[in-house]
């Protein structure tokens, strides 16, 4: 748990405690826990009918849970919906619900006024409006009834209306399905830099290979099951050296104050060094030990074979 300046642990800002729900009789989620913290890009994923969009819409306090809790900056979604819900921007049904016969920024208007009556809420003025607009990349329709707006168009303007009151927690099922290339590398810039800002982001998705490049926590939903989370920052701070004899080389790195783990997969010795800056460090160690280095380069983790591990063995 991370501190505040005053040395008080702070909240979370989003807990998922002992999560169960159930439609009938079968069972869509089990013993769901999660935690994430303020500036946390969180992706969720897992395969078809994992329970992704039951668990978004339970976080959310759109469904209720057969048993456990769901907390939003400490509060308890479920119970203290409006407060809990205060500082929350999220696209559930994506694309977003909106009206066809309203243009884009009165649609905006309309999630405005709503937000400034909700507890807690301030008033958001048409600067904001033109704001996220511009940033969604929406100023050429903006003025445009939605109905004329294309899937992406639609989807792009359910983000815009998630961030407009600055969320502290920010929920998005699929926020980038059905979006073009660039329209996907826009939700990430946005996602980025709001997460930079502190804001907690929690994203359901399918494109592995996209969120590895920027998320930081991967949960892998199966069968109701969050069978494995997955830290992506301790998994890229490793790096691999090719050498002539890789079990030598481990021991070598092994005993460097700064190296955390290693483990060899011939040709290479591998290991979690911190951050780049070590590498150099770690070449001079290796040639003093008269291990001979071929090459030295980041060991990607591969996120998706992992996925595919993870997932065939649930
Ligand atoms: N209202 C409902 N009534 C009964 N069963 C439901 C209901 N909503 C979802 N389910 C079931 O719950 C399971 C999980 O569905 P959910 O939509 O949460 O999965 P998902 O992981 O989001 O899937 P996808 O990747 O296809 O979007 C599925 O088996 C689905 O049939």
């Amino acid at each position: 748990m991370t501190a505040t300046k005053q040395g008080a642990p702070a909240l979370p800002a989003v807990e998922v405690r002992g999560l169960y729900k159930k439609y009938g009789s079968s069972a869509v989620l089990e013993d769901v826990h999660m935690t994430v913290k303020a500036g946390e890009v969180y992706a969720l994923t897992g395969p078809n009918g994992a329970g992704k969009t039951t668990l978004i819409r339970t976080m959310t306090g759109l469904a209720f849970p057969t048993d456990g809790e769901v907390r939003l900056l400490g509060r308890d979604v479920h119970t203290d919906g409006p407060r809990a819900r205060a500082y929350l921007g999220a696209v559930v049904e994506a694309p977003a619900k909106f009206y066809p016969q309203l243009t884009g920024t009165q649609n905006l208007q309309v999630h405005a006024n709503l937000s400034t009556m909700a507890p807690g809420g301030r008033k958001i003025g048409r600067d904001r409006l033109r704001e996220v607009m511009a940033l969604l990349e929406l100023t050429r329709m903006a003025d445009r009834k939605v109905q004329e707006y294309s899937l992406g168009q639609r989807q792009r303007l359910g983000v815009a209306s998630a961030i407009l009151a600055d969320p502290k927690v920010l929920i998005l099922d699929e926020p980038t399905s059905g979006l073009d290339p660039l329209g996907i590398g826009l939700i990430h810039r946005i996602v980025t830099s709001l997460a930079t800002s502190g804001c907690a982001v929690i994203l359901s998705t399918h494109h592995l290979r996209e969120i590895a490049t920027y998320a930081h926590t991967v949960g892998i939903l199966t069968g109701g099951r969050l069978v494995d989370t997955v830290d992506l920052r301790s998994r890229q701070a490793a790096y691999r050296f090719r050498v002539d004899d890789p079990v030598a080389a481990a021991t070598v790195l092994e005993r460097l104050p700064f190296v955390r783990k290693v483990s060899t997969r011939t040709p290479y010795a591998i290991a979690h060094l911190g951050g780049e800056s070590r590498v150099p460090d770690a070449l001079a160690h290796l040639g003093a030990e008269g291990i001979r280095v071929f090459e030295a380069s980041p060991d990607h983790f591969d996120l998706y074979e992992y996925y595919r591990e993870r997932v065939e063995q649930a």
